[in-house]
């Protein structure tokens, strides 16, 4: 689904070069899950960028769904740390905002936003706006928004960071869950192990700046049940640590 090769990325600041991402590679199988972690600075949310379309101006190939990627490309959804809701638009208008964008209208557009509402458990709330929220409750909007496009591919940038320990914890099986029963293809950018371990299939850990790949590892207990107990887990921990912080 997501084919990512030599990719090098620079910024340019006041006539100085600003290297963020060098001789990236990595591939991504359809329908399934990839976390990406590092140390701050090293170029995680450029990559997420990249594969949105958001940023066309890197070295390297990158292809999504077999074809160079490019902006506004429709099942690409992109969930950002602030979930970007508007404030003064309801949580009904807020979901059914890229919808809207799209010319979906109407009933067709109701049936969307409710659908999706009622899959992340919220369509209650569909009349109020984000400030009368929890940051969980703002979070799960975001998501709902994000689904109500149909992705196949769905990029989300620490999409849990805000959120305290138990509510994060439930949102990841939430996200769990949703996956499970639609199988797009997730890439979830991280500074959490756990996290990292508990929703990515393939782990694809980072350097420090200017971001290399320093290794993938393969997570294929995802989704079983018990797993974030199990001892391979707790084992991945350690190993994971160990790559990160030498
Ligand atoms: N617009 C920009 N102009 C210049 N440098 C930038 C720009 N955006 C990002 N950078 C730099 O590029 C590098 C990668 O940034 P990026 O935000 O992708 O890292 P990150 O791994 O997502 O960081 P964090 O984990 O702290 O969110 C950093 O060193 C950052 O300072």
């Amino acid at each position: 689904m997501v084919e990512v090769t030599d990719l090098s990325v620079d910024y340019y600041q006041q006539q100085k070069v600003v290297p963020a991402l060098r001789e990236i590679s990595f591939n991504i199988p359809r329908g399934s899950t990839c976390a990406i972690i590092g140390p701050s600075g090293c170029g995680k949310s450029t990559l997420l960028y990249v594969l949105s379309g958001l940023l066309g101006k890197f070295n390297g190939k990158v292809l999504v769904d077999t074809e160079p990627v490019a902006p506004l490309r429709r099942q690409t959804a992109l969930i950002l740390q602030d979930y970007g809701l508007l404030p003064r638009k309801k949580v009904f208008d807020n979901v059914g905002l890229g919808l809207e964008i799209r010319g979906v209208k109407g009933e067709q557009k109701h049936a969307v936003v409710k659908r999706v509402l009622a899959e992340v458990g919220l369509w209650e709330l569909q009349d109020r706006y984000p400030s009368q929220l929890s940051g969980g409750q703002r979070q799960r909007i975001g998501i709902a928004r994000a689904l109500a496009l149909e992705p196949d591919l769905l990029l989300m940038d620490e999409p849990f960071s805000s959120l305290d320990a138990l509510t994060r914890e439930r949102l990841q099986r939430q996200m769990l869950q949703i996956w499970q029963s639609k199988r797009m293809t997730i890439v979830l950018v991280t500074h959490s192990i756990e996290e990292a371990i508990f929703l990515g299939q393939q782990i694809i850990v980072m350097s420090g700046h200017p971001g290399r790949i320093l290794d993938i590892v393969d997570n294929p207990r995802v989704g079983e049940p018990g797993y974030r107990k199990s001892a391979q887990f707790h084992t991945l921990t350690t190993v994971l640590r160990e790559k990160l912080v030498p």
